[in-house]
């Protein structure tokens, strides 16, 4: 029988690539992404008439057919190259490989703020003309667990609050977070979601790195 905890481990990978042939795959399958993002907001607007929309969806199953020709069989994983690269390229906020994420490009300054400057198109639309509030909880989610991470205390969600101070437009957006404090294994981390006339929704985060990575971590230490 499969644990998940063994099967959430095996999908963290270390294969060693090189930078260069990392390099390569982001030139690849980037510009595939942002054409699927395209087809998505386009499958949303278009106006086209009946054959026109008949026609695209048998280019697109084309489409897809030639990709699952050779594919893998489940989630992506968080994979390290040779250098330390990281690629969470199947993540929902931000992977390289998945049209679903905005894609936010998330910066951390040397203070340790955290920040993305993202835009969010109209297949994120909650109320009308206004972002959703589950995407909003997914970006903040992202922007403070990679600040926990940016603290030098990775870890997953354990508790997200958020304050819904205002409407979210769809649109150019702004989401910052900052390490506030540790508590025992918990890392404290505040942020917001800006739009250019102030503070849409604020948040915080506690993260904890589960007891199996901190058992890992321990035993390595201890060596
Ligand atoms: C090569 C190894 C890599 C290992 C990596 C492992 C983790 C990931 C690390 C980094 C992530 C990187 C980037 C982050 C970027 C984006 C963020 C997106 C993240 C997500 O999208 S993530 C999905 C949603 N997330 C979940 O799916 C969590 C499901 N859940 C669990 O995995 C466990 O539930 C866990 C780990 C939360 C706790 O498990 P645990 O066994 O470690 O906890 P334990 O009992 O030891 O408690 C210790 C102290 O935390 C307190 N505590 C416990 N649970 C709490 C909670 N929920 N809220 C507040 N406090 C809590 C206790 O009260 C005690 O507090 P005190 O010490 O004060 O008594």
């Amino acid at each position: 029988m499969s644990d998940p905890i063994t099967d959430q481990r095996l999908l963290y990978i270390h294969d060693q690539l090189s930078d260069e042939d990392i390099q390569r795959e982001v030139d690849l399958y980037g510009p595939l992404t942002d054409s699927v993002r395209q087809l998505i907001a386009a499958t949303l607007q278009t106006e086209v008439g009946e054959p026109d929309v008949r026609r695209a969806k048998a280019l697109v199953e084309e489409a897809a057919a030639i990709l699952q020709e050779r594919a893998i069989p489940g989630p992506y994983g968080v994979r390290w190259g040779a250098s330390g690269w990281k690629r969470g390229w199947g993540n929902a906020a931000d992977g390289v490989r998945n049209a679903v994420a905005p894609p936010l490009t998330i910066q951390t300054d040397p203070d340790g703020r955290t920040w993305t400057d993202f835009h969010l198109g109209p297949q994120y639309e909650g109320p009308a003309g206004l972002t959703h509030g589950g995407v909003s909880a997914l970006i903040l989610d992202q922007v403070l667990g990679d600040c926990a991470v940016a603290a030098g205390s990775p870890g997953m969600t354990g508790t997200l609050t958020l304050r819904y101070r205002k409407p979210t437009p769809l649109g150019d957006l702004h989401a910052e977070a900052r390490f506030d404090r540790m508590d025992g294994v918990k890392a404290i981390v505040k942020g917001h979601i800006a739009d250019a006339a102030g503070i849409c929704v604020e948040a915080e985060g506690i993260f904890i790195l589960p007891r199996w990575a901190r058992e890992a971590a321990a035993a390595s230490t201890a060596g």
